[in-house]
Order: structure tokens, then sequence, then C-alpha cells
């Protein structure tokens, strides 16, 4: 089972230190949230594992072996997919046809702007976006164009689609942002699905705490582009010192609503 190991990784933009020797460990079947107040580094440290952002200093690995070198098409190709708080699915083709193009990259190895050369899917991605389907709860909406489907349904294929990659490590970026109750609580069914069914490794950025105590295993806080605190979520939610923080309030005078953004 894959496991992600990002060790001191630093990062710097227009001659600003942005993120100073970021370690982390997601292990496999394990959901694991970074944590911080907009502006900590949350999704600079996702680009940088990603490949998308340059890093200063670093290693990062997946069961071991380094891919701190590989650009980021490598990366993917090597396992390692993400979601954006944008879903950019494709509006107008099917929850199947979404599905499928994912599948297929993650099958042939290849980028979104080459599934044109491919005239017919493959048996594996068929498979995979079957099995997809059953696993996600997606069955009703097969045949369904993206578009016609409510916000929640959105943020389920998003992640659904991810799944279909076949991914070694999942990143999710605020996969619960501006979502309903009902949606959210969609998306916790679905994130503990990735972990407990496809036995993934997850590093989840949110803000909503709901979410992150109903998922999160272990939690790390970044503040200033660096880590101040890590492990398991409860204890490091309920530390004093996290709480003073992270949550900008004295001990005893929180309500752990959302950590910085609106619900
Ligand atoms: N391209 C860029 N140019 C200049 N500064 C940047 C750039 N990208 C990020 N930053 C800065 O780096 C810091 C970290 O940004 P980042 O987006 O990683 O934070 P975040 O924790 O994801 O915040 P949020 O919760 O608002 O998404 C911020 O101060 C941001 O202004």
């Amino acid at each position: 089972m894959p496991q992600l190991e990002v060790r001191d990784l630093s990062v710097e933009i227009g001659g600003h230190r942005i993120l100073s020797d970021v370690s982390l460990t997601v292990p496999p079947r394990t959901v694991v949230g970074l944590l911080g107040a907009n502006g900590a580094g949350k999704s600079t440290t996702i680009d940088g594992i990603i490949g998308y952002q340059k890093t200063v200093a670093g290693t990062i690995s997946i069961d071991g072996r380094a891919v701190d070198r590989f650009g980021a098409a490598r990366r993917a190709r090597a396992g390692i997919t993400r979601t954006f708080q944008d879903y950019l699915l494709f509006e107008d083709l099917t929850v199947e046809e979404n599905l499928l193009c994912a599948a297929e990259i993650g099958v042939r190895k290849i980028l979104a702007r080459d599934l044109f050369r491919f005239g017919r899917p493959s048996a594996a991605a068929l498979e995979t976006v079957e099995r997809v389907i059953e696993t996600h709860g997606l069955a009703r909406y097969r045949t369904s164009r993206v578009e016609q489907l409510s916000l929640g349904w959105h943020a389920r294929v998003n992640l659904a689609r991810a799944a279909a990659q076949s991914p070694r490590v999942l990143l999710l970026d605020e996969p619960a942002a501006a979502l309903s109750l009902d949606a959210r609580h969609a998306v916790v069914d679905t994130i503990t699905t990735l972990r407990d069914h496809d036995g993934l490794p997850i590093l989840l950025v949110e803000h909503n705490l709901d979410v992150i105590g109903a998922v999160c295993d272990l939690v790390y806080i970044l503040e200033d582009g660096k880590v101040v605190a890590s492990g398991p979520t409860t204890e490091v939610l309920d530390s004093d010192e996290v709480r003073a923080i992270y949550f900008g309030e004295q001990p005893d005078d929180v309500e752990l609503e959302t950590a910085g953004v609106p619900v």
C-alpha cells in the first residue's frame, strides 16, 4: 500500500519564502487533514507535491520512491492525483463519460489532451468505470449530463473521477467548499469510501471542522508556511496551543464551527 512522504519542502515565490521545511506523512488507508488559516500555504503545499509549483528544497516520495525530480506529468503517471476546488468536470458529458476519460488517463498513463487519439475505450478503463460507479453509488446518474446534477452530486462525481484515475495518492483541495450540509455529508461518505474501500493515502485541505472531524485520522496545522502542530485530529484540535494559534481565541472560549472561512 502506498504512502506519501514529504520532507522539508520549501517554496519561494517572487523572492518570498512561502513554505519553510514542510514535512508530512500520509500513511495508506488514512485521511490526513492539512489545516490553516487563509494564506497559510495549504494550496502551495499541494501544488509543490504535484509538481505544479517549483520547490527550492525538499523531497517527495511515494512508497519510498522519490518523485521530486519528476515534472508534473510524470508525477501524475506515478499516481499522484489531485482534485480542484473548482471541479473542472466536463459539464456536457455524462457522469459515465467523465469517469471514462479519467479511467483512460489512469490506464494508459496519458494526459487529457491525448485522449482524442484513442477511438474506443479500453476494456480496462470500462472495467474501472463500472467499479467506481458501483463503489460510489453513481448508477442512477450514469447517463445524466453533469450539468444536470446538483452541486452535491458534482462534488461526488469530482471525487469519483479522481478514484477512476486509479491513483496511488489523492490530494483533495477543499472538496466541501460552498456545499450544503447534505452535500457535505455526501463528500464525507465519498472520502470515507476512498479511504476504506480503495485503501488510499489521502491529503485533505479543508476548512470545515465538521468535515475534518468526520474524516481526518491525523491533521497538520500550517501557519505562515510552517507546520506548527500535527497528530491525531481531536488531540491536535483540542490542544490549547492550537486553539490559540489557529482559531485566534483563548482556551475554553472556542466554538468549533469553522476554521477561518464561512461554511
Ligand atoms: N503566485 C503567487 N504569487 C505571489 N504570492 C503567492 C502566489 N501563490 C501563493 N502566494 C502567497 O503564498 C501564500 C500561501 O498561499 P496559499 O494559496 O498556498 O494559501 P492557502 O493556505 O491555500 O490559503 P486559502 O485557504 O486562502 O486557499 C499566501 O500569502 C499567498 O498570497
